[in-house]
């Protein structure tokens, strides 16, 4: 079944074609990468679907839910979340408290009273602070909670905000380029991760450079390039897709990239 559906989704910026008529759909408890050289659209195609683009042309679907017009803000309500390339921390909070702002941002009582702590809002409080603590159970963070987020590792603080994502109970996590600067062992930690995250029923689409990632745990792979989906398939078709190695190729990414065929 179809969770998320583009339908010829188009956008341009100026005389840019960044996401060139493209149609795509995201399975219910798949794990979908979307991979293609620097500048292909990927990461316009997650603004897309959150809300902070909207299509110049075609629409976008979410659990038959059209999600033309509606605002950035209320995404995480209909149950998308996404992490960013970059991390996006409050790194003189605590862990916990970072993972509660992500709770925040959908409670009723929002950030505001849930500072100041009026009582009203301290049941919800209370809701929110067991939740995000499964959350960091989750991602194998608990033992890090009273800790300023600064001091973890780099995997652990890409972690966290994996953690921050799930506190919103999200139906699909869009994860943009989650590896970037791991090394190898926190890659294989993450991938352990996005599976069991997955397992809970939660579709992940992802947006990731790191090949031998992207091979090892998509059940699906679409592939952009200069806007315009140039494959789709499962990791053994895509890496033996013609067209595929003809783009990395001649955006000279092939080796940095590592397709291995
Ligand atoms: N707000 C914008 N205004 C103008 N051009 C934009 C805007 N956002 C993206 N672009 C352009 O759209 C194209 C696609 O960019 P995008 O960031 O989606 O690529 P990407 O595949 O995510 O690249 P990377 O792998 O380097 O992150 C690029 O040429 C980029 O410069």
């Amino acid at each position: 079944m179809s969770l998320l559906s583009l339908h010829n989704v188009t956008i341009r910026f100026g005389g840019l074609t960044a996401v060139d008529t493209l149609n795509l759909e995201v399975q219910q408890g798949e794990i979908l990468a979307l991979i293609g050289p620097n500048g292909a659209g990927k990461s316009t195609v997650f603004n897309l679907i959150t809300s902070i683009y909207q299509p110049t042309e075609g629409k976008i679907s979410f659990d038959d839910k059209p999600l033309g017009g509606i605002p950035t803000h209320k995404i995480a309500d209909m149950g998308i979340t996404r992490t960013f390339q970059t991390i996006r921390l409050f790194s003189e909070l605590s862990v916990l408290d970072n993972v509660k702002i992500g709770g925040h941002c959908r409670g009723k009582a929002g950030l505001f009273h849930a500072l100041t702590r009026l009582p009203s809002m301290k049941r919800e409080e209370v809701e929110l602070e067991e939740k995000s603590i499964k959350a960091l159970e989750f991602l194998d963070l608990a033992s890090k909670r009273d800790e300023m987020a600064k001091n973890l590792s780099y995997g652990e603080q890409r972690r966290l905000e994996i953690a921050r994502a799930l506190v919103s109970k999200p139906k699909i996590l869009l994860l943009d380029e989650p590896a970037a600067g791991m090394n190898p062992q926190e890659k294989v930690v993450l991938m352990e991760m996005i599976r069991r995250i997955r397992d809970t029923g939660i579709t992940i689409f992802l947006v990731e450079h790191d090949m031998k990632l992207v091979m090892n745990i998509s059940e699906r792979i679409a592939v952009l390039d200069y806007g315009k989906k140039i494959a789709e398939g499962n990791p053994l078709e895509v890496r033996s897709n013609k067209a595929v190695i003809e783009a990395y190729l001649g955006s000279g990414q092939f080796k940095s990239r590592r397709i291995r065929r």
